[in-house]
């Protein structure tokens, strides 16, 4: 049987890409699509919306459709809305937004002993991937002489209103936990003087419509290590979440991330 999934933000960027790759996939039935009633497009069908002709569902903030899995790539004032319907719905949650407050994260995992959710700040497989070498780089160079000076650099589109990413911050948290690092720098400017070790810094780069790049650099005295992950779309984000949601859907309630969802 099809999981039926709703989308929160479904007129959005990546909203739209979801009901596209939603729609097409045998294993999935888009049966809701939640927008802002704000939206300049709401109200309309989300399909025409999303360019693939008329789904017949349209853009709304409620529905009386029943859904397995619910897919927030919104805002966080719409996370927040999000983890309301899938509570509400007893409905798996797909958490995709990132820039989340304390308090809305702190929502979520409440919500996670009562719902399934997947949790993740990138659903593409070659950046968790990407994470994975990230922590085997940083176990080898933890203690290396001389230390290794980690910065992690980001490349988004001129619309994206959070920085850094929140996959830029997760780099920097799982590195910093392998390498015993605090503190973490945003950007520099004036004298900062000379590098400390224990420091992660990060650069966000807003420019174009780049859909999402990060290069992890990791730099010791004589030779560096530098990790490129970029994404030539927005698909690969669209259809690892359309895979989190099958593999949350069902699912006893708890916290899972995309290394549970892909079997890293
Ligand atoms: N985890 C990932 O793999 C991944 C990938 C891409 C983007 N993102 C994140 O997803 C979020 C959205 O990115 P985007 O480029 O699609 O943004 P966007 O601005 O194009 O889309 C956001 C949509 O959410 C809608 N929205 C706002 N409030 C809402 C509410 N209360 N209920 C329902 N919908 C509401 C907006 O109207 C808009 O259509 C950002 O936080 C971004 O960082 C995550
Ligand atoms: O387009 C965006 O916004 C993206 N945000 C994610 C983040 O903040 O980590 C990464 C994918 C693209």
């Amino acid at each position: 049987m099809a999981t039926r999934i709703a989308i929160n933000g479904a007129a959005g960027r990546m909203g739209q890409r979801l009901v596209a790759l939603g729609s097409e996939d045998n294993d999935l039935d888009v049966v809701a699509c939640f927008e802002h009633a704000g939206h300049t497009k709401f109200g309309q069908d989300a399909g025409s919306v999303a360019g693939i002709g008329e789904l017949g569902i349209r853009l709304a903030e409620e529905t009386s459709a029943q859904y397995d899995a619910i897919i927030d790539f919104s805002v966080p004032a719409g996370a927040h809305a999000a983890v309301e319907r899938a509570v509400h719905a007893k409905a798996a949650l797909v958490m995709a937004t990132t820039g989340l407050e304390e308090e809305h994260q702190a929502k979520i995992r409440e919500a996670a002993n009562v719902i399934p959710v997947v949790w993740a700040p990138s659903m593409s497989t070659t950046v968790n991937l990407t994470m994975k070498l990230c922590e085997i780089a940083a176990e080898a160079l933890k203690d290396i002489p001389g230390g290794a000076d980690v910065e992690v650099l980001e490349r988004h589109h001129r619309f994206k209103e959070d920085s850094p990413s929140g996959t830029a911050l997760r780099f920097g948290e799982l590195i910093a936990y392998k390498m015993g690092i605090t503190n973490h720098v945003h950007g520099r400017e004036g004298r900062p003087g000379a590098r400390p070790h224990n420091e992660i810094a990060y650069h966000a780069i807003r420019t174009g419509d780049n859909p999402g790049e990060h290069t992890i650099i990791f730099g010791l005295l004589g030779e560096t290590i530098e990790m490129t992950v970029r994404a030539s779309n927005r698909d690969c984000y669209a259809s690892g979440a359309l895979q989190a949601a099958k593999f949350a859907a069902g699912k006893k309630p708890g916290l899972y991330n995309m290394n549970d969802v892909l079997g890293l």
